[in-house]
């Protein structure tokens, strides 16, 4: 019997905990069901009391002290033991049916998406055939706030772009907090962030405020301090434009949009992410029970 389930992630405070909550909220009011797995052994309160929470496992706090590591050290170190103690989450997940949706809530320390195998080799677990067979999407949020700095939103893109190709399941990305900057984007350019395309560099509006060297020689007598004059000289403008450009030529991103404040906008992305999981096929239809007739 197959499971079905989507992993958020994104970089810290992109909104991934407020999509599952409004998730979880837009399923239950649609009668489905949903599992809740909390991942982020950081996180403290939640709007949906995890049904599996890491913290179980293990505890962030216990490792920073024991181990006497940072935050992102430990985060690591209790990724490493969750690897090392995967029975735990077979234990929680093996017996659940097809009709529910799990949810998996990611940490958002950036090095888990870019340079550890340890998500892939997650993924590779919960996915494969022998061990949960589930079927997975990752649903990879950036903040939409982004756009408005184009650096910021091409180094953004270029992140979920690498979560993409190392987690090699089906993946949709999306740019959240949709409310944040309606009215200042016009609908029109709105087409080009969601299909990233290289001539957004030409107009960013973050250049206007910083100071702008005139060539890479007078770049390079600035002050190494001055972080304005460095993130706006001919070599930075190069660089995001071969970053651009390898987006582009790569052609694999493009984003839906989320405001976790509408309910049309969470029922948009659940609609791509069962589509990508193919959810409804494999459900039976279902009689009301008796109860739920009468409610
Ligand atoms: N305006 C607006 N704010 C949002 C939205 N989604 C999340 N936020 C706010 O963004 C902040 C961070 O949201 P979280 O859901 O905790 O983000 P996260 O990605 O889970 O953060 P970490 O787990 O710390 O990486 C909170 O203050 C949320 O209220 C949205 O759609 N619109
Ligand atoms: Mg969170």
């Amino acid at each position: 019997m197959s499971k079905y389930g989507v992993m958020v992630m994104g970089p810290a405070g992109a909104g991934k905990s407020t999509f599952c909550a409004s998730l979880i909220t837009y399923l239950q009011l649609n009668r489905r069901s949903a599992f809740y797995v909390n991942l982020d052994p950081a996180a403290e309160s939640f709007e949906h009391q995890p049904d599996l929470d890491i913290k179980d496992l293990i505890s962030l706090e216990d490792v920073m002290e024991e181990m006497k590591l940072g935050p992102n050290g430990g985060l690591i170190y209790c990724f490493e033991f969750l690897m090392e103690n995967l029975d735990w989450l077979t234990e929680s997940l093996d017996s659940l049916t097809e009709e529910y949706l799990i949810i998996f809530d990611m940490p958002g320390q950036i090095e888990l998406y870019t340079h550890i195998p340890i998500l892939p080799t997650l993924v590779k677990f919960l996915t494969q055939p022998g061990n949960l067979d589930i079927r997975l999407c990752a649903a990879y949020l950036l903040e939409a706030t982004f756009v408005v700095d184009r650096a910021k939103y091409f180094a953004g893109t270029l992140s979920a772009m690498s979560a993409m190709i190392m987690l090699e399941v089906p993946h949709i990305n999306i740019l959240s907090k949709m409310d944040l900057i309606k009215g200042q984007i016009r609908k029109k350019d709105m087409k080009r962030f969601t299909t990233p395309d290289t001539t957004l560099l030409d107009d960013d509006p973050a250049d206007i405020g910083r100071k702008k060297p005139s060539s890479d020689l007078e770049e390079h007598s600035a002050d190494p301090q001055d972080k304005d004059a460095l993130m706006s000289g001919a070599t930075f403008k190069r660089l995001n434009t071969a970053v651009a450009g390898l987006i582009e030529s790569f052609s694999m991103v493009s984003y839906l949009k989320l405001d976790c404040t509408d309910e049309d906008s969470v029922q948009a992305i659940l609609s791509y992410i069962d589509d990508c999981i193919q959810f409804h096929e494999a459900q039976e239809p279902r009689e009301l029970a008796e109860e739920e007739f009468e409610e």
